[in-house]
């Protein structure tokens, strides 16, 4: 077979501060409506600040959108990715890395890869907006080879090593997600140091209500969302660990590494601590890893995309450490089934009472799985390529042309 070539990308964008089009969801999940538990008084780096305490997005949390690539080779197939990058990663994607891919061969995917990366390092910083385009990019690609080929990406990627993938959800609801067939439910912190005592008095009270209404064995986690300190976090574990909770998430931005090690080490026995979806790239993975910390978690959209998500499981691998993506649809799906260091993985309730099934990235997605009572079988994910086309029904602008 003589695989065709790239012969154009095109970069659009919707919702974000860049569009009228807000509140709809999508690859940036938190630009939602209003109402919605994703920014209901969760606490965060901002909540020490009385007038961003309430509302994630009062500070900016949905101000990207977000980003959509499409690249199209000389046969005619289009494969397509999505990520948090809008209208800023339109410009990176067609007036920057536009270049790397013109005129490669569909597999020249890791080729293009460091070139990307290589030739971002003066600006991107190793993270944020700049790899998240990479990453957007990076998945558009491994989309386009498998439909080219008429292969999922997982076979690409050397097969299946579970029939099926598990699923705990992240939500305000943990009892409605036990009832939907969920192994878990993560739970936002609604408090931070800046509440002291009370803050962590109000988190027990939390959990003790929702362990009464799982039962014991229903996991139970929480998600930091980088708005802690070591001592707040130490004492939270500590306040919350008669309840069973699994392991504390984020409590510290992602490159506060001996924070990690240090609340690493004062954990009571047995729960865990998380990180990673904020962390943009494979050396800062590899310093993560050696904090100790229990779970990496990378978003592939955010990380360095499919070809980096690999890699990352690779250093958890040796290390004996899990890699649990953080929820991204099939774009990790297609991995986690391929890692054997990925016994379960996250589905993010985006319904706005986190009581019903939505899929993660609606409404950009056709055809996008969602869990079957906690699940989602291999037999799902047969499609080539991601195995989902993008609803272009949606509102889509392609502010920049290479
Ligand atoms: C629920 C959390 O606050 C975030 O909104 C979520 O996106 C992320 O941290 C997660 O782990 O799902
Ligand atoms: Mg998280």
């Amino acid at each position: 077979m003589t695989l065709p070539t790239i012969t154009d990308i095109r970069a659009y964008f919707m919702g974000g501060a860049s569009s009228s089009s807000g509140g709809q969801g999508g690859g940036d999940y938190h630009d939602q409506g209003s109402g919605h538990w994703i920014d209901d008084h969760i606490a965060t780096p901002m909540s020490k600040y009385p007038q961003y305490e309430q509302s994630r997005q009062s500070f900016g949390i949905n101000v990207l959108g977000t980003l959509v690539v499409e690249v199209e080779a000389s046969d005619g197939t289009i494969g397509f990715a999505i990520s948090t990058a809008g209208l800023i990663g339109c410009f990176i994607a067609e007036h920057h890395l536009s270049r790397f891919l013109i005129g490669r061969r569909v597999d020249d995917i890791k080729l293009i890869h460091d070139q990307m990366t290589n030739a971002t390092h003066f600006y991107s910083g190793g993270g944020g907006v700049v790899i998240n385009t990479i990453s957007c990019i990076d998945l558009a690609l491994w989309d386009l080879f498998g439909k080219v080929v008429q292969q999922p990406v997982y076979s690409l990627l050397g097969g299946a090593v579970r029939d099926e993938i598990q699923f705990y959800a992240t939500g305000s609801r943990p009892d409605l997600a036990r009832e939907m067939g969920f192994i878990g439910g993560k739970i936002p912190t609604h408090y931070g140091p800046h509440d002291g005592d009370a803050g962590i008095r109000a988190e027990v009270e939390r959990v003790k209500r929702f362990r009464g209404l799982v039962g014991p064995d229903f996991w139970l986690m929480f998600d930091c969302w980088m708005s802690q300190d070591v001592n707040y976090a130490v004492k939270l574990a500590h306040a919350v660990a008669p309840f069973g909770v699994k392991w504390l998430e984020e409590s510290f931005p992602a490159a506060q590494y001996e924070s990690y090690a240090a609340l690493k080490r004062q954990m009571p026995p047995g729960m865990m601590v998380t990180s990673g979806e904020h962390t943009g790239n494979l050396v800062a993975f590899r310093t993560l890893s050696e904090t100790g910390i229990d779970v990496l978690q990378p978003d592939v959209g955010w990380c360095g995309g499919l070809t980096s998500l690999v890699e990352i499981a690779a250093i958890a691998k040796s290390k004996g450490q899990l890699v649990v993506p953080h929820g991204s649809s099939v774009y990790s799906h297609h991995a986690v089934i391929t890692f054997v260091n990925t016994p379960f993985s996250e589905f993010l309730m985006t319904s706005p009472g986190a009581d019903e099934i939505r899929p993660q990235f609606d409404p950009l997605l056709v055809n996008e799985p969602v869990p079957v009572d906690g699940r989602i079988s291999k037999a799902e994910l047969t499609k080539p390529g991601f195995g989902v086309d993008l609803n272009r029904a949606c509102p889509l602008e392609r502010p920049f042309v290479h």
